[in-house]
């Protein structure tokens, strides 16, 4: 054996002698025994199933599935530039190989994270050497990354790259440091650098992470519209919900009272007291009782309805506010719940309001101050939440000038105004108006009555005093009076008149029934005293015609209910309610 040879075997692993191409020139005896096939000139690379070379002449190579590590050095043979291989078990290299394969892995997803990252991320070595960072500081800087790949900070804020370094006061400070920077397009950018230490103490790293302000903002106002836009569709939809809630029989087709109804909805969700005015009849009811519909307080409370005008003063407070067990003769045993306890969580809705007297006036401003009532010949406070909708016929600004009604709770009730034109300022409602109470009324008292063309040109001309109300009323007396199934203007009752009326007219009815005809009256000789009551007479059926209520009438004409109750009772006349 040869010199070489004895020293090849005297080494304990296999190890392989190769020209420089990798063509085998001699081996030992442990190398051999890994190979079933002589080894001599063949290419090393081809003995093995796989091979893989690394730097630092390391290389992988694989063998019916057992994995080998080769470390290859340069050597002279025989006088010839020769490579000299030692196999070892290839495992261990195996498993590093696994490792590096991992933490490659890690390295690309936590670069790609970085490189994603909304806020800027720019990572420096203890030196302040820029190692890594993403490109959110092209749109801090304006520069484009590649500047900064590889750079000293101090560099970069020499060369005008960067306004102000957070890095380099990390460095100087060795400690997290927060600042606040403006870059050259004037945008806010709020920096904060960490500081990584190794077990010595020294900074191996600088983690900074610069958030921008403005363009935080831009975002949030991005959310803001689409949170608005959300809440606007959530609004519609509720919107859409209330209309499906709206009252069937509340006929609504003019330009004023859809916009009217529309406020109605709008404002159904705040609480504000509504003050509704209009003349009677105009269906003030209706749009309180629209109101309360169309927001939440349907869903949580009731809709109470309380005639200041109807109900007699002195009962009026028990019936606003309740009373306790034996607050007066003929009180309930057990007490009772006034309005605003039987509103809770919904809408009372006062009509007449301007009838109310004085002394509840200042009551009712307390209740509304306060939010909680005090029952007749109680003493302990009940908290209500009620929405309060109050409604007059009556000039409350007048009131208050003459001392009839508190300027305070005007002003407390007239929060929102609304106002509901009559309805001869409304024509455009007046005959869909028609059509709905003929519908209503035929299918009431199942009947097929029409109206002709000149009994709807009189609807339409009339000038309504008692607005909806005298309508409906009319078409109820037509319908129930007519013997024909068409309805003609001869079937009107006697104070409408069936003569030819011009537009004018309809606009100022004349009352011709028999016992009251005063046409020509004055002609005949008569006393002052017969006079002065035709003259009554006359007045006192125009206005049983016009307002509901002997109240409404009393106040209207200036005197007392008692008298109005008394003058009708002379002249045979009933009032409508
Ligand atoms: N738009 C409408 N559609 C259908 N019916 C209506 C409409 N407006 C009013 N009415 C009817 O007319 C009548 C009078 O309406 P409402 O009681 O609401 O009037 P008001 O203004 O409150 O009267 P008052 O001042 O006398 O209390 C009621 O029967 C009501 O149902």
């Amino acid at each position: 054996m040869r010199h070489t040879e004895q020293w090849l075997e005297n080494i304990p692993l296999p190890v392989v002698v190769t020209n420089h191409d990798g063509v085998i020139r001699r081996y030992n005896f442990r190398f051999a025994q890994l190979f079933a096939k002589k080894a001599d000139g063949i290419n090393i690379q081809e003995l093995f199933d796989q091979w893989t070379s690394y730097e630092h002449n390391i290389i992988s190579a694989q063998l019916e599935g057992k994995p080998y590590a080769l470390n290859c050095n340069e050597c002279e043979d025989d006088g010839q530039a020769s490579l000299f291989y030692v196999v070892n078990d290839g495992a261990y290299i195996q498993k590093v190989q696994q490792k590096i394969h991992e933490l490659s892995q890690v390295n690309q997803e936590l670069d790609a994270i970085i490189e994603d990252s909304f806020d800027v991320i720019y990572i420096t070595d203890g030196e302040g050497n820029t190692l890594k960072v993403n490109s959110a500081i092209e749109t801090c800087t304006g520069f484009s990354k590649e500047n900064f790949i590889e750079k000293n900070v101090r560099t970069l804020v020499k060369d005008g790259y960067l306004k102000d370094s957070v890095t380099l006061k990390v460095l100087e400070q060795k400690q997290t440091v927060t600042i606040l920077t403006v870059n050259n397009a004037g945008k806010e950018r709020l920096s904060t650098g960490k500081p990584i230490f190794n077990e010595e103490g020294e900074i191996v790293r600088v983690v900074t992470n610069a958030r921008n302000f403005s363009e935080l903002d831009e975002v949030y106002q991005e959310l803001r519209k689409a949170l608005e836009l959300n809440n606007y569709y959530k609004k519609e939809l509720e919107k859409l919900k209330s209309k499906n809630r709206r009252d069937p029989d509340a006929i609504i087709k003019s330009a004023d009272m859809l916009e009217i109804f529309d406020l109605g909805e709008r404002i159904s969700e705040v609480d504000a007291t509504v003050l509704v005015l209009g003349e009677t009849g105009v269906g003030k009811d209706v749009l309180a009782k629209h109101i309360h519909r169309s927001g939440r307080r349907y869903e949580n409370g009731k809709f109470v309805k309380i005639n200041c005008g109807a109900i007699p003063h002195d009962l009026l407070e028990s019936e606003l506010f309740g009373y306790e067990a034996g607050a007066f003769t003929g009180a309930k045993r057990t007490g009772k719940q006034g309005m605003f306890e039987l509103a809770n969580n919904g809408t009372l809705f006062l009509d007449e309001v301007g009838d109310l007297p004085l002394t509840l006036q200042v009551k009712l401003l307390r209740v509304l101050q306060e939010k909680s009532i005090q029952r007749v010949g109680g003493t302990k406070m009940i908290d209500v939440d009620v929405r309060l909708i109050a409604a007059t016929n009556r000039n409350l600004k007048q009131m208050v000038k003459e001392g009839e009604f508190r300027e305070d709770l005007f002003y407390r009730l007239n929060v929102i105004p609304i106002h509901i034109p009559p309805l001869r300022e409304r024509k455009e409602d007046i005959l869909p108006l028609v059509y709905h109470f003929l519908h209503t009324l035929n299918t009431k008292y199942l009947m097929k009555k029409e109206f002709d063309r000149g009994l709807k040109e009189f609807f339409y001309n009339y000038n309504w005093p008692g607005n909806v109300r005298e309508l409906s009323n009319l078409v109820e007396r037509l319908i129930l009076m007519a013997t024909e199934d068409v309805v003609t203007v001869k079937h009107l009752p006697a104070e409408y008149g069936q003569q030819e009326y011009s537009e004018q007219e309809y606009g100022q009815p004349i009352h011709d029934q028999k016992e009251y005809d005063l046409k020509g009256e004055y002609e005949k000789e008569m006393t002052l005293k017969e006079a002065k009551e035709i003259a009554e007479r006359k007045v006192l059926i125009a206005a049983v015609q016009r307002y509901g209520s002997t109240y409404e009438i009393a106040h209207k004409l200036r005197t007392s209910q008692t008298t109005i109750v008394r003058k009708l009772k002379q002249y045979k006349l009933h009032a409508n309610q």
